[in-house]
């Protein structure tokens, strides 16, 4: 009489299924659904044969966690996961019970990958003192002000112009936006990113009038759009908006006023009315257009109205060694005697950029560098340079600190090899083989000497390991610095200037600490310290990029709804840039956004990991199963917790049903249509709804969220104002299939290609 189902009968504590406790009173509000669990394997196999009588996966656990469960459980292996459901059931988890519900899973792996250090993995008194600390100095390093909005405005400048580049041919739109997003992360491994893409994309053309071949030993690849490779003694006419990369002894010419002739390990991307003539080791002096020389592997970009012109005798601009500059609509001009050299360094120099570098002057930028530059120019380089240069300087400015204006994500880019750097983040949140599987439904698996054995699992944990070096390498270099600059002076923030970036602004915190006389450090170690970089890199990339990848999709599929943004934003501004500020006129874009964000719910929820349990039988689909676990969106119940009469043992994993919620038609009518109005009051004017929570909630919320929607709308808008985004028939081949989204931590729209086309 115990029981709400017979699987219950023997159950000393935890109906097997649904949840209920075994007490008589708690265990009546259940509706079993008569599953068995089975030792060692848990309800494995009856998901299973539940999921083959129901093909529409998704849709079968919206209905199961949305009508029947807020509070739905199962047990996989040895472990219990805990789904909550419905707005009422997860506002009470997130506020209610928010102390309770605010650990993070202990299991092994993600102690592994994570140490239990940083902010979306660590719990107790030490995230608490870590997330307060860190939303103080993003705060107070300008993200969702006027500071950071110069950066995102000159990234918007940017990637308009890059888009823009392309003239409306199809492109991937995750390609150039997660370029943004690395550069916005890592401003000095472009070139590296690119080569990333390359090498993740098909080698074949996808365009049309283009010519290619391919000789021996070639070795290159274009993303998107076209892609040629050439080499050895290989003659290539090529048309207006070809991007090419040409080894040894190439020489191409492209039409359409682009004249390019490369020789030697050279990558170079040219549009519209570019002349460049590369010539190893060699000095040229070119006049008008563009004239530029490289060196060894060096990748330069030119897009749109750039021109170089070095002009007199003894003019030379070398780029050595992994060097990577892009040029918007800039102005570089080098006079006499000049001479430039750039290693390992990364410059972007965005619209209205003008360097002037005169008479016997000598730039030298390597490791530490210094740069001098003028009037609103923004160029950043990272591996030990960064330089940044007031607005309205005339003269040369020397920056003598080279972390100054380094926003946070840049402290990853201790290493030149960015390609690394993102094969292990992604070795370490992309998890996927079944060693990894094992371990999270079988912790007792995780023992150093299994994991070992087991590659996957080793994979993680040595990607892990690297990236906390890598970090730590460049926090070593930081402290070098604050010491040599300020010797023991500071103790506290009021007794000097600002602390120019959050690794500055914790050594501040330690030397703080210890001048107040406190024996230890507390939570602010090293070691926490490099974890909170990791984290905030991680958390920060593939979330913005996604969302505004959704926000384009759905552009292209609503054309009427981004005529009506289209047409508020030529109301309010006219041709003038988008500033945060305008978020007070700009309703229609606003709501689009909002819409977007609901449909979209990039961080899901935990019913996919449910329905990855389904498929059991297929071993790849438990490796997608793996990369949800990983969702940060898990939370751990602290202590046994009865819960909306239910109740959660300790260390069960809970996971918030943010993406079943925002398809509640008793919150969202007609939630599967896309209508940006419901966030519209009858004025037309943009109306918040408290029921959209992208970001979460309460304790555990998201700590970038003011600086991924500054982001989010900046860019966004930029791009509807400059250009039409159209779908292409490869898009309308897809189908609905354009709106499943992919696996993983982040819901990415699947791989499609759209036209951006410029707007008169
Ligand atoms: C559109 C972009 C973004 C979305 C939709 C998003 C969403 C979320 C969500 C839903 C959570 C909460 C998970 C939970 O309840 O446990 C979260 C946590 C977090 N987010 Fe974001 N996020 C975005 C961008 C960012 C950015 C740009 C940063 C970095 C500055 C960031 C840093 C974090 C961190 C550190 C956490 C963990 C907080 C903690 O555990 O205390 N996010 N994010």
């Amino acid at each position: 009489q115990n029981r709400c189902c017979w699987n219950c009968a023997s159950a000393s504590s935890f109906c097997g299924f649904c949840g209920a406790s075994p007490t008589p009173e708690i265990a009546v509000q259940n509706r079993c659904l008569t599953y068995l669990k089975l030792p060692f394997l848990g309800h494995l196999p009856f998901l299973a044969v539940k999921h083959l009588r129901d093909p529409k996966r998704r849709q079968y656990m919206d209905m199961v966690t949305m009508q029947h469960h807020p509070v739905f459980s199962n047990i996989v292996g040895l472990q219990r996961f805990v789904i909550i459901s419905g707005y009422e059931a997860i506002k009470s988890a997130f506020f209610d019970y928010g102390d309770a519900f605010s650990g993070r899973p202990r299991n092994p792996f993600y102690l592994l990958v994570s140490g239990g250090k940083g902010v979306i993995l660590s719990e107790g008194s030490t995230w608490k003192e870590q997330r307060r600390f860190a939303l103080r100095v993003l705060r107070d390093l300008g993200l969702g002000k006027s500071r950071m909005e110069e950066v995102i405005s000159a990234e918007a400048e940017e990637l308009v112009a890059n888009f823009a580049a392309l003239n409306g041919r199809p492109v991937n739109t995750k390609d150039l936006l997660s370029k943004h997003n690395k550069q916005r992360t890592t401003p000095a491994t472009q070139q590296q990113n690119q080569h990333l893409q390359q090498q993740q994309q098909p080698a074949s053309p996808t365009t049309t009038n283009t010519s290619i071949s391919n000789n021996n030993n070639t070795s290159i690849s274009n993303n998107n759009n076209t892609s040629i490779s050439n080499n050895n003694n290989t003659s290539i006419s090529n048309n207006n908006n070809t991007s090419i990369s040409n080894n040894n002894n190439t020489s191409i010419s492209n039409n359409n006023n682009t004249s390019i002739s490369n020789n030697n390990n050279t990558s170079i991307s040219n549009i519209n009315n570019t002349s460049i003539s590369n010539i190893k080791n060699t000095s040229i002096s070119n006049n008008n257009n563009t004239s530029i020389s490289n060196n060894n592997n060096t990748s330069i970009s030119n897009i749109n109205n750039t021109s170089i012109s070095n002009n007199n005798n003894n003019t030379s601009i070398s780029n050595n060694n992994n060097t990577n500059i892009s040029n918007n609509n800039t102005s570089i001009s080098n006079n006499n005697n000049t001479n430039i050299s750039n290693n390992n360094t990364s410059i972007s120099n965005n619209n209205n950029t003008s360097i002037s570098n005169i008479n016997n002057t000598n730039i030298s930028n390597n490791n530490n560098t210094n740069i001098s530059n003028n009037n609103n120019t923004r160029i950043s380089n990272s591996n030990n340079s960064n330089i940044s240069n007031n607005k309205n300087n005339t003269k040369n400015n020397t920056c003598k600190n080279n972390e100054n204006n380094t926003t946070i994500k840049n402290y990853i880019n201790n290493n030149p090899d960015f390609k690394a750097t993102i094969d292990h983040v992604t070795n370490v949140t992309q998890v996927g083989s079944p060693a990894q599987f094992l371990t999270i439904f079988y912790p007792f698996l995780c023992q150093p000497w299994i994991v070992k054995l087991l590659p996957g699992l080793n994979r993680s944990v040595i990607s892990r390991d690297w990236l906390s070096e890598a970090c730590q390498a460049r926090v070593n270099r930081i402290r070098q610095k604050f010491n040599e600059e300020f010797g023991e002076d500071i103790v506290d923030n009021a007794s000097a200037a600002e602390p120019v970036n959050f690794v500055e602004a914790y050594l501040r915190e330690q030397r703080r600490r210890l001048a107040a006389g406190e024996s230890t450090l507390g939570s602010f170690d090293d070691e926490q310290l490099v974890q909170t970089v990791l984290d905030l890199y991680i958390a920060g990339s593939d979330t913005t990029t996604s969302t505004l990848g959704w926000l384009l999709l759905y552009s292209a599929l609503h054309p009427d709804e981004q005529r009506q943004c289209q047409a508020e934003l030529a109301t309010e501004l006219s041709e003038a840039p988008v500033r945060l500020d305008d978020r007070r006129r700009l309703h229609r874009v606003l709501a689009f956004i909002d819409e977007g964000m609901r449909m979209s719910s990039i961080l899901v929820h935990n019913v996919d990991r449910q329905v990855a349990l389904l498929n059991i039988c297929a071993v790849f689909l438990i490796q997608k199963l793996n990369k949800h676990l990983l969702n940060i969106a898990a939370l751990r119940v602290l202590r046994d917790t009865e819960f909306l009469g239910y109740l959660i043992p300790a260390s069960a994993i809970v996971f918030i049903n943010l993406y079943g919620h925002h398809r509640d038609p008793r919150y969202f009518p007609n939630p599967s249509e896309f209508k940006p109005s419901r966030f519209l009051d009858s004025d037309g004017r943009y109306q918040a709804s408290q029921y959209l929570i992208p970001f979460g909630l309460g304790r555990r919320s998201c700590l970038g969220e003011s600086l991924a929607k500054a982001e989010v709308f900046l860019l966004f808008a930029s791009l509807l104002q400059k250009f039409n985004i159209e779908l292409t028939d490869e898009c309308l081949k897809l189908g609905e299939d354009l709106l499943v989204g992919t696996d993983g931590i982040v819901r990415a729209p699947e791989p499609h290609q759209l036209r951006l086309v410029p707007r008169d």
